[in-house]
């Protein structure tokens, strides 16, 4: 995309944004709340139109989406689904009999942790389990390009490591992913690369990684009694186990996270 930009009324929603995804890539789109990472993503996804810009997605301008397209686009939008009176397994079979490629639903059902769940109506789920049948339904397709709103909010921690699994597959089978996400480690875990946006805008884009200058940044030496940064920990830590004459109580050498670089990024 290239000069994406989207307001509503007086609020400048995206304020032209440059982004290239390349194909296989898992791509992390992050930023605070309001900053624009759904109107982009929506945008992408063919269910918002854009003011300016120019944007292709397969090849395709999502302004104008055509039913081809959109079998080879999976979605998982931040809203969850309706909550009809169907079970999961009748949800995610009637879905896949939308898609000429559809992956098995049981199998899908099971990816997602539901198999104990496939027989009850979605309208009885919790919200966290409600969410997996979203993720169910965007992946039954075997789309090309997946999208993901926030796919893991309501997630308990052993269904977002599930999750991840199931990403990660998908992404191993060369499934391009553009995920919106609040949880740092999430991106850290998934993402080859992260866009930061603030305002409409990116602030910050490259490998979870070096972000920010993230890998170059000083080491932080901490043991009981002391701290000190240092582009040299383990000259430090060398020297500290000179004094101690051997352990070091309670050492540790850190970097910056993932999201001190993200707080400075965004300027909290
Ligand atoms: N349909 C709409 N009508 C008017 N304003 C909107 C609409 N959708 C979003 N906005 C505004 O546009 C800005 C960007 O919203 P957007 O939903 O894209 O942010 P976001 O980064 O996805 O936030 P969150 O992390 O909270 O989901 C916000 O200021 C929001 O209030």
């Amino acid at each position: 995309m290239r000069g994406l930009a989207k307001r509503y009324g007086d609020v400048q929603a995206v304020g032209g944004i440059d982004l290239d995804i390349s194909p296989g890539e898992v791509f992390a789109i992050l930023g605070p709340n309001g900053a624009g990472k759904s109107t982009t993503v929506e945008i992408l996804e063919g269910y918002r139109k854009r003011d300016a810009g120019e944007v292709s997605v397969l090849g395709v301008d999502p302004g104008r989406p055509t039913r081809e397209w959109r079998s080879r686009v999976g979605v998982v939008l931040q809203t969850a689904n309706d909550m009809t009176e169907a079970t999961v397994r009748e949800t995610v079979r009637h879905f896949a009999g939308y898609y000429p490629d559809a992956e098995d639903p049981d199998a899908v059902i099971e990816q997602v942790g539901l198999t104990e769940k496939a027989g009850k109506r979605v309208r009885e789920l919790s919200g966290g389990q409600r969410r997996r049948v979203d993720v169910a339904l965007g992946v039954i397709g075997r789309p090309e390009l997946l999208f993901l709103d926030e796919p893991t909010t309501g997630f308990d921690p052993e269904a977002r490591r599930r999750f991840w699994d199931l990403i990660q597959g998908l992404a191993h089978r060369g499934t391009t992913i553009v995920l919106t996400t609040h949880y740092l480690d999430e991106a850290e875990a998934l993402a080859d690369r992260v866009a930061v946006i603030a305002k409409g805008r990116i602030v910050a884009e490259g490998e979870p990684a070096t972000l920010g200058g993230r890998a170059t940044a000083k080491a932080t030496v901490r043991w009981a009694g002391g701290s000190l940064e240092t582009d040299t920990p383990t000259r430090a830590v060398r020297e500290l186990s000179e004094r101690f004459d051997g352990e070091v109580p309670e050492l540790t050498v850190t970097r910056p996270s993932l999201e001190d670089v993200y707080l400075g990024l965004i300027g909290d």
